[in-house]
């Protein structure tokens, strides 16, 4: 006998037409109705808020987090869903904040409301549900159109199709069909040291996207303000050192020991920072290379991390450390 909580948030999921456009407002408890029977499966549900995922903010990542730690020996598995609009940060932030957890927490959503003709979320509700009560793995997943992705690797890609997530550097963990899951195999990770796991973030971050001109005034602002930025780079980490140079700036911040962590614009094969000037020279100002992290769990782990300390060479350290399988090389 399994017992499954789903936790709803809002999302297109639950949305109706309203005169102002989609917007949640499905019962609280309708989604469960959509729900194919499983034998030995009991469903539950908590309506924890009602949001377009758009307006989701790190204090309700917490509250999610809370309450599955508070339901955790209640329940074999959690079924969250979710807009998909910041669905990636979602699951990227809970991976972090649920590091110990030990029953699967599964993401979903879908790209056309449920009370909708067409709709992909009967189909992502039930392969949630066969996901969850088959699956021997803890941790935080997203499931969607048949495939299931690790919490730190889940990327939307698409705004309407179907197959709006990737898996962005690493194997999708199992494909779900008829009632199915088909499974891949996922080594096991280091256990974690030097952080302890935690209920905290840390929202003191900024995401710098460099593009041609940047002004660099910038920088003045974001050393006085930040207690870290993530900058997304051109390629391989690269970022100008001719014309509007912008090495002073990060420079500064971490002069100031605040972490420069540097990601890439493109969103697959990770960097390999030291491979052009334009890119070793960040790395020589201090910029901290992301590997082939995705900025969804890298502002995830900043907040998580910086909850717990301020320590420059640590945090550097726990970036580059697999944490939730969120990065594979540095
Ligand atoms: N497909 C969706 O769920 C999009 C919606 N705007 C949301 O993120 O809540």
């Amino acid at each position: 006998m399994k017992d499954v909580l789903v936790l709803t948030t809002g999302g297109t999921i639950a949305s109706q037409t309203t005169e102002n456009g989609l917007a949640p407002g499905l019962a609280d408890d309708a989604l469960l109705t959509y729900f194919g029977e499983v034998p030995g499966v009991t469903l539950s549900s908590e309506a924890v808020m009602s949001k377009d995922s758009t307006n989701m903010q790190p204090e309700d990542w917490l509250d999610l987090a809370r309450r599955v730690k508070a339901y955790e020996d209640e329940y074999d598995a959690f079924i969250i869903t979710h807009g998909t609009d910041t669905m990636g940060y979602t699951a990227a932030a809970l991976s972090y904040l649920l590091i110990d957890v030990k029953k699967p927490v599964i993401l979903t959503g879908s790209q056309v409301p449920v009370e909708a003709q067409g709709t992909d979320a009967v189909r992502n509700l039930n392969d949630a549900l066969t996901y969850a009560s088959q699956t021997e793995l803890h941790g935080v997943f997203v499931v969607f159109d048949g495939r299931v992705m690790l919490g730190t690797r889940t990327v939307k890609t698409k705004t309407k199709s179907y197959d709006a997530f990737e898996s962005i550097n690493y194997p999708y963990l199992a494909k779900v069909s008829s009632g199915k899951v088909r499974l891949a195999i996922i080594p096991p990770e280091e256990p974690l040291v030097g952080i302890t796991p935690h209920l905290t973030l840390d929202t003191n971050i900024f995401v710098l996207k460099a593009f041609p001109g940047m002004p660099v005034e910038i920088f003045d602002y974001l050393a006085e303000n930040v207690h870290a930025l993530v900058i997304e780079s051109f390629g391989n980490g690269g970022l100008p050192f001719q014309g509007r140079n912008l090495l002073p700036g990060i420079k500064k911040l971490v002069d100031r020991q605040i972490p420069v962590i540097i990601t890439t614009q493109i969103l697959e094969e990770g960097q390999e920072i030291n491979l052009y000037e334009v890119g070793k020279q960040v790395a020589d100002a201090g910029g901290i290379t992301a590997g082939d992290m995705n900025t969804e769990a890298i502002v995830a782990k900043l907040m998580w991390i910086l909850a717990e300390t301020r320590d420059f060479e640590t945090i550097k350290r726990l970036m580059h450390t697999p944490i939730a399988h969120d990065v594979d090389f540095v």
